[in-house]
């Protein structure tokens, strides 16, 4: 939510990171860039804007007025929105596009807009010269407080999800709250998913919150929105300034993932939003857990598992695809980045609010998960 006239903004998260590495996740309007460009040491002239063509017309105007005065020489490229951008021939197209204007290693790269948008031209940033400074400006609820922040870029590929792409952390992130008002619906629920799994991760008042404020949250009060979408964003901060590199605890962010990601393969990419199939993933992981917990489980979820089953719940999850088979959804897990010599593993609940890792998940227990998540 915008600061009202004459009060102070409230300090910017910093995610800390070794090598003078840190950066703020700052939300503010995207009106203040240049000063946050000048501030973190950037000075072009020339910045690369890019981003899809929904978010173009509503949002390049602002970023154009607010470096036009400051004397940036904005050069923009709008790819097709949607998850179909996020593709190794979309990189490379905008590898071609940077390279044409003549870049040099001042130049930054302006993610403006969604997870897509942000994966995509991060790992652009990421290879372009070995690496152009990366600034993104969120403008989904999932960009603002999960992809955004943490410095995971890629592009998909037709055998898994994500398989294309580096860490490459951005030199900050600028989350405009005013931009989730445009926001379609669809895409606001999607955006909760992943809130809802950082609570579930990680922060059991925020899941007291979600429970409490739902209905204003899919009101947009700014308020509550606002503050949701910071305290999920601080959870984010905290597990990747503790664990850059997915080393150990990171892999928690994963929650509902190792599900999600086989439903976005076997569904072809786009078809449903990402937020929707960890929605699914997180059903299936719930569920999952709830197996491990207390053995074989029929009907109501024991609890805690029923509680957290009940805010997944209000996320609305999309049915599964009759014609894709369980058999195929557990075979596209094995893709899975989490995987081991040893095998898949599976981010799984303790309680709302805490997370572990766990291996050797029987197959009895996966095939169960997938039957609850398809409502069986
Ligand atoms: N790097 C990470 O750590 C990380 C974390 C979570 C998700 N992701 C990735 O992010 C992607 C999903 O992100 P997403 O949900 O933001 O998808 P997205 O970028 O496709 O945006 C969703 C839709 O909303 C539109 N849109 C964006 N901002 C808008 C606004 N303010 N007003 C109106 N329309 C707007 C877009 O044009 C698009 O059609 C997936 O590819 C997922 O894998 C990455
Ligand atoms: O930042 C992370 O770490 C995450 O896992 C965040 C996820 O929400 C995100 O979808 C991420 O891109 C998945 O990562 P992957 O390594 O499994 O592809
Ligand atoms: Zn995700």
């Amino acid at each position: 939510m915008p600061a009202p006239p004459g009060s102070t903004p409230p300090p910017a998260a910093v995610v800390a990171l070794p090598g003078g590495r840190d950066y703020a996740v700052h939300f503010d309007p995207l009106a203040e860039l240049a000063r946050h460009l000048r501030e973190a040491g950037l000075r072009g002239p020339r910045a690369l804007v890019v981003t899809d063509e929904t978010v173009g017309p509503l949002y390049l105007d602002a970023v154009r007025a607010a470096l036009g005065g400051a004397g940036w020489d904005v050069e923009a490229l709008a790819v097709p929105a949607g998850e179909a951008s996020k593709s190794v021939g979309q990189w490379s197209g905008v590898l071609d596009w940077a390279l044409r204007l003549g870049v040099d290693r001042q130049t930054p790269v302006l993610a403006l807009g969604g997870g897509v948008v942000g994966d995509l031209a991060g790992f652009a940033a990421a290879t372009l010269l070995r690496g152009l400074p990366l600034v993104h400006l969120p403008t989904t609820v999932i960009a603002q407080v999960d992809s955004a922040i943490g410095g995971k870029t890629g592009v998909n590929h037709a055998t898994g999800k994500n398989l294309v792409g580096a860490f490459y952390q951005p030199r900050f992130v600028l989350a405009d709250p005013a931009t989730l008002q445009t926001l379609p619906d669809r895409e606001l629920r999607s955006g909760l998913a992943e809130v809802v799994k950082h609570a579930l991760i990680a922060d059991a008042a925020l899941v007291e919150r979600l429970e409490r404020d739902w209905d204003q949250l899919l009101d947009r009060d700014e308020a509550v929105l606002g503050r949701v979408v910071r305290d999920a964003a601080a959870v984010k901060v905290g597990v990747v300034a503790a664990d850059e590199f997915e080393t150990g605890d990171r892999a928690l962010l994963n929650f509902g993932h190792t599900f999600g990601h086989a439903v976005e393969r076997e569904a072809g990419y786009g078809a449903l939003t990402h937020g929707e199939a960890v929605a699914l993933g997180m059903r299936a992981a719930v569920h999952l857990s709830a197996s491990l917990a207390s053995g074989r489980v029929a009907g109501v979820l024991p609890a805690p598992f029923d509680r957290a089953d009940a805010l997944v719940a209000r996320l609305a999850p999309p049915a599964l695809d009759a014609a894709v088979s369980d058999d195929a959804l557990t075979d596209a897990m094995q893709t899975d980045k989490k995987r081991t010599s040893r095998g898949l593993r599976f981010v799984v609940l303790d309680d709302v609010g805490r997370a572990r890792l766990a291996e050797d998940v029987p197959a009895d227990a996966i095939a169960a998960a997938w039957r609850y998540a398809r409502g069986e």
